[in-house]
């Protein structure tokens, strides 16, 4: 009944001024299968906010091994906690004008929105995405105070009740419109009730030939990273065995997340698919 008149309202004054709680979109998945790219561009597609909780964990990890800390050795959990606990971190989401509909991949990731994060007002956007962060960050994001802390932060953004973590785009409208947040347990703990879950998945080797993609186009030669297609494959399989198995809030799909193999889609198709699917249940919920 309230959803309804919530509705009715929307479509005499705009989605962003009628509904109280956004839109949100959770988007979890094992490593590379397309999370952040997908999201961001749903988010740009439908103006809603983009929230990557991964950044977080990886802050957080930057910062451990940045104090030359063992993340391995349960003796530092609670060293490991506190800093989690402490740490300022900011997520910066910069939309890139409309671009329209593009079926070219190139000119689909030219125009994505670029995140900057910040820890304790430092940039360390690009200092997070490094191979020796992410051959750590697993371990950290397993340790049961630091997924408290960082739940907390995260939690505080979804409720839109605390804007010091994003800055959001220029257009002001996204923050109250809808968020689209991707992680690994967003579906199933961050927002149990989220109006979508949609759980990404990829064949292992088809992850491993994207990422070692980017990381060359990022400027990482394989020799100066010792990276081949075997090694970065056996990477993210570890990195998935290590998320799947942990005890807190491990990687699953959530029992009503939405399945998607991105392994022989394009981009534009999997982005596509999220998005009509935010149409068609917003109209059934009218
Ligand atoms: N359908 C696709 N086809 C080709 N490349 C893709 C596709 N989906 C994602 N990618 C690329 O794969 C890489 C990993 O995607 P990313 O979004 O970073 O994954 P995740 O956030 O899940 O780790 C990126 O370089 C991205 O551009
Ligand atoms: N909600 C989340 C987000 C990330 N994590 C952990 C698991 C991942 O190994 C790291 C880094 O996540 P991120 O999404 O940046 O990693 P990938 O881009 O998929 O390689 O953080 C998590 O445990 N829970």
């Amino acid at each position: 009944m309230l959803k309804a008149l919530n509705w009715r309202l929307q479509a005499r004054r705009g989605f962003a001024t009628a509904w109280a709680k956004p839109f949100q979109v959770a988007i979890d998945g094992p490593a590379a299968s397309g999370k952040s790219t997908t999201a961001k561009m749903v988010a740009q597609r439908l103006g809603f906010q983009y929230i990557d909780t991964g950044a977080f964990y990886r802050c957080i990890t930057y910062e451990v091994l940045s104090r030359e800390i063992d993340p391995t050795d349960p003796r530092n959990e609670e060293q490991i906690s506190n800093i989690a606990e402490q740490a300022h971190i900011r997520l910066q989401t910069l939309f890139a004008a409309a671009s329209g509909v593009s079926k070219d991949q190139d000119r689909i990731l030219h125009s994505l929105p670029t995140t900057r994060v910040f820890l304790e007002e430092q940039d360390v956007s690009s200092q997070i995405r490094t191979e020796h962060v992410s051959q750590h960050v697993s371990a950290v994001a397993a340790i049961g105070g630091v997924r408290q802390a960082v739940l907390q932060k995260v939690r505080s953004i979804g409720a839109q009740d605390d804007a010091r973590y994003v800055d959001g785009s220029p257009d002001s409208k996204s923050s109250t419109e809808g968020l689209v947040m991707d992680g690994r347990d967003i579906g199933t703990v961050v927002l149990p009730h989220a109006d979508l879950k949609v759980f990404l998945v990829a064949d292992s080797r088809v992850r491993a030939e994207r990422r070692l993609l980017e990381l060359i186009k990022s400027g990482a030669t394989p020799a100066q990273e010792k990276l081949d297609i075997d090694a970065v494959q056996r990477d993210l399989e570890r990195r998935d065995e290590l998320d799947r198995t942990r005890k807190v809030s491990p990687l699953m799909k959530a029992k009503d997340a939405m399945e998607l193999d991105t392994s022989g889609l394009t981009i534009e198709t999997q982005v596509d698919v999220i998005v009509q699917e935010v149409y068609r249940r917003r109209k059934s919920a009218a």
